[in-house]
């Protein structure tokens, strides 16, 4: 059996066709998804259920055979290992307890307290080494430490991530302080979950682009940059893809200003501006705008196959500019599929 298409990919091999998964690919437009999570109760039960977790995260592998699995859980069930509370208005989304001082940030648990909270979501890892298909990756995650800290100061998502950069503006050492218990913890999650039999990780840098100049260094690139080499020092040869989504023109040289093997591309970066500036440094992943799969037609397979041809000169994994949304049609994934495999 020679080796998985997404790892051959990660260590820089161009393949004829492109392997491909979509972030957010267990989630509520498969219906499947929406049996389960009705069963799980509640969206934090369904992540700490591992049976169920590890349930839907086949689901979508199962349906279409995506070259990689992701781990089912969420970038908040760390903060709340921190000892934040962390609950989920229906409708709206996830609520958090704050925080906005120096004292608030010497409050967490320190970073080998996360495992009590976190065991299930390795539970979950090991049934999915068991269960996965053999040519499948898994592929584990964590929020990065900007993203997670503009929930962790807002107590909630925030269009601008306002409260965050007031922190930051107000406190900047208090803030750096917050960035550096957040890394240490990431560090050690990530590094669970490959214990367990994650074969890949990603970094979800969603809240990157609000980040400008120094700031865009001191809170993109040098956590992800720490994260990276920590893991690559206890886990030699375990690829990294680090998705900083909306850096623009950041994301040319972000692999290797960080040590991350694959850079995830947003859908507002032009394919052929990255082919050139990004992928020339490393793998990069993307980036079809997942609007796409809710209107589908003409337009979907055009723009499927442009970002095939674009990116086909380098390493190239197949992947959405950011999550599939509740509303996309089953069937439009199914047409992109057959778009990229022919
Ligand atoms: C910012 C962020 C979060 N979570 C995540 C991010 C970074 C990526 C991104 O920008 O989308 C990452 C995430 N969230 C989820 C996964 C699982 C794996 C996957 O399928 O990609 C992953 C990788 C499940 C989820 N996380 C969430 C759902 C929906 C919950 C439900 O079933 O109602 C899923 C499937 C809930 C969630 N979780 C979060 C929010 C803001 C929300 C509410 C908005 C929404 O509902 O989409 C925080």
């Amino acid at each position: 059996m020679s080796e998985k298409t997404i790892l051959r990919a990660l260590k820089g091999e161009r393949l004829p066709v492109p392997p491909v998964w979509m972030m957010r690919q267990a989630g509520r437009y498969l219906p499947e998804y929406r049996a389960t999570r009705a069963q799980a109760g509640d969206f934090l039960s369904l992540c700490y259920t591992p049976d169920l977790a590890a349930e839907v995260t086949l689901q979508p592998i199962r349906r279409y055979g995506f070259d990689a699995a992701i781990l089912f859980a969420d970038i908040l069930l760390l903060p709340q290992a921190l000892g934040l509370d962390l609950w989920f208005v229906t409708g709206e989304g996830p609520r958090l307890s704050t925080i906005t001082s120096a004292a608030g940030v010497a409050a967490l648990k320190p970073a080998e307290a996360i495992h009590d909270t976190l065991a299930p979501v390795y539970e979950t890892v090991r049934i999915l080494a068991r269960e996965l298909p053999r040519e499948t990756t898994l592929i584990g995650f964590a929020g990065a430490p900007w993203t997670v800290a503009t929930y962790m100061v807002a107590g909630r998502g925030t269009p601008d991530q306002a409260p965050a950069h007031g922190f930051k503006a107000e406190d900047r050492a208090a803030f750096a302080a917050l960035i550096d218990r957040i890394t240490e913890a990431t560090i050690d999650y990530l590094s669970a979950q490959i214990d367990a039999g994650a074969e890949v990780v990603k970094l979800f840098d969603s809240w990157a682009g609000s980040l400008k100049g120094r700031d865009f260094d001191d809170f993109a690139v040098e956590p992800a940059r720490r994260i990276i080499a920590a893991l690559k020092a206890r886990h030699p040869g375990v690829p990294v893809i680090a998705f900083p989504r909306e850096a623009g023109p950041r994301y040319a040289g972000f692999a290797r200003a960080t040590g991350a093997d694959c850079v995830a591309l947003d859908n507002s970066v032009g394919a052929d501006w990255a082919a050139a500036q990004v992928q020339k440094d490393s793998c990069v992943q993307g980036n079809l705008d997942p609007r796409l799969l809710v209107t589908g037609g003409e337009e979907l397979v055009s723009e499927t196959r442009r970002i095939v041809r674009a990116f086909s000169q380098g390493p190239h994994i197949f992947n959405l500019g950011h999550g599939i949304t509740p509303e996309a049609d089953p069937e439009n994934v199914a047409r992109m599929l057959e778009a990229i495999r022919g």
